[in-house]
């Protein structure tokens, strides 16, 4: 286990908060649910069936029968009635875990959300995009993973925020000068350190054309006017973001090149990929997506999680939730 999931299991004990799991069908979300227990991480609780779902130590709560499935029905019909969502609608709504789960998180009977082992990305932060919404100051939500690469000289000792990863399809100049800054935010709340910010690209400083490269660097010229302290530079190739010696071929003068811990894709697909690719043949632990930018906690999952990456990520979530009530 990375020390960075030990600091955040340490953290995350020391001030127990409560999680919801919607996913109490899955067999590794259980699994991960008696690890936490055991480990004492979280209150947890557990959407599914009581009759079928048994974690000693953790409450199972069926929306279906919930004596707060009226209360949330009310409130959601609240929060959507603009977007014409009627109570029938909002009732029926609330039979679907996930948004039975967000609304605890809404309403304060939970401190955080975790889900996506067996719903797709689109499924698990709808709900959130659409209770929750973004945090004060922020316009755009996006999704970045925690990556730690084992024997690893780059990053701080392997240690990376990856990102956009999860959510924000094909963002534009300015949707990627705000995943940028979130994410140098999210690496100083994570790591404490400060966060060297690569804005990646297949071109270094103008070494090819094509409108994806044009996009980074105007989300490079954007970020340096948003956040002038902010060490970020591009757009940058993953060599030269990572390797001094080709930092110095590539990018001289660069002040993050060489020594970047925070990398911004151009898009989901090159994100989602990349991030999948250091997790598999890399034998990196990766936990996420974590959201940056909703206004409370709730973080997504891989399909292709196991139950100590559920672990990991309700780790986090609750060290979100303590960090959220520090801010409050
Ligand atoms: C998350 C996602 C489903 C949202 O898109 P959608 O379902 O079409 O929903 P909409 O665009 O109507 O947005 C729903 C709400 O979320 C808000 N929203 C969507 N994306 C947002 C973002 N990045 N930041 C802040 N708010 C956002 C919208 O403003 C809207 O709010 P409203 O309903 O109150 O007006 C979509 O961005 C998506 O599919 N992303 C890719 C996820 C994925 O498949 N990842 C791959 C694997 S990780
Ligand atoms: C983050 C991600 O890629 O999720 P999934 O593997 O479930 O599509």
């Amino acid at each position: 286990m990375s020390d960075f999931l030990k600091r955040m299991k340490e953290s995350a004990k020391a001030d127990r908060k409560t999680i919801v799991l919607p996913e109490g069908e899955d067999p590794r979300t259980i699994a991960a649910a008696q690890k936490i227990v055991a480990e004492g991480l979280a209150n947890l609780v557990i959407l599914g069936d009581p009759a079928e779902v048994k974690v000693e130590g953790a409450r199972v709560v069926d929306p279906k029968s919930s004596d707060k499935h009226e209360e949330y029905a009310q409130a959601f019909a609240e929060l959507r009635k603009k977007k014409g969502v009627t109570i029938e609608q909002a009732r029926e709504q609330m039979n679907d875990n996930t948004y039975f789960g967000t609304m605890m998180v809404k309403m304060g009977d939970a401190d955080g959300l975790v889900s996506g082992a067996c719903h797709s990305t689109a499924n698990t932060l709808r709900p959130a995009l659409q209770i929750l919404k973004t945090a004060p100051g922020t316009k755009l939500v996006s999704g970045f993973m925690m990556v730690i690469v084992p024997d690893c000289e780059f990053g701080q000792d392997g240690t990376f925020i990856f990102s956009d990863i999860g959510l924000n399809i094909a963002p534009d100049a300015d949707q990627l000068s705000e995943i940028a800054i979130a994410s140098a935010a999210s690496w100083k709340s994570f790591m404490g350190t400060e966060p060297e910010v690569a804005l990646l690209s297949y071109s270094t400083k103008g070494s090819a054309g094509g409108d994806s490269a044009e996009r980074v660097r105007q989300a490079a010229a954007l970020v340096a006017e948003k956040a002038p302290d902010l060490a970020c530079d591009g757009e940058l190739q993953l060599d030269a973001a990572l390797v001094p010696e080709v930092a110095s071929l590539k990018a001289p003068g660069s002040k993050v090149a060489g020594h970047a811990n925070v990398l911004v894709f151009p898009d989901l697909a090159a994100g989602n990929i990349g991030y999948k690719l250091v997790q598999r043949l890399g034998k990196a632990e990766a936990y996420g997506p974590l959201l940056q930018g909703i206004a409370k906690p709730v973080n997504d999952l891989s399909r292709g999680c196991s139950a100590d990456d559920i672990v990991g990520v309700v780790a986090i979530t609750a060290v979100q939730a303590q960090m959220a009530a520090k801010q409050a």
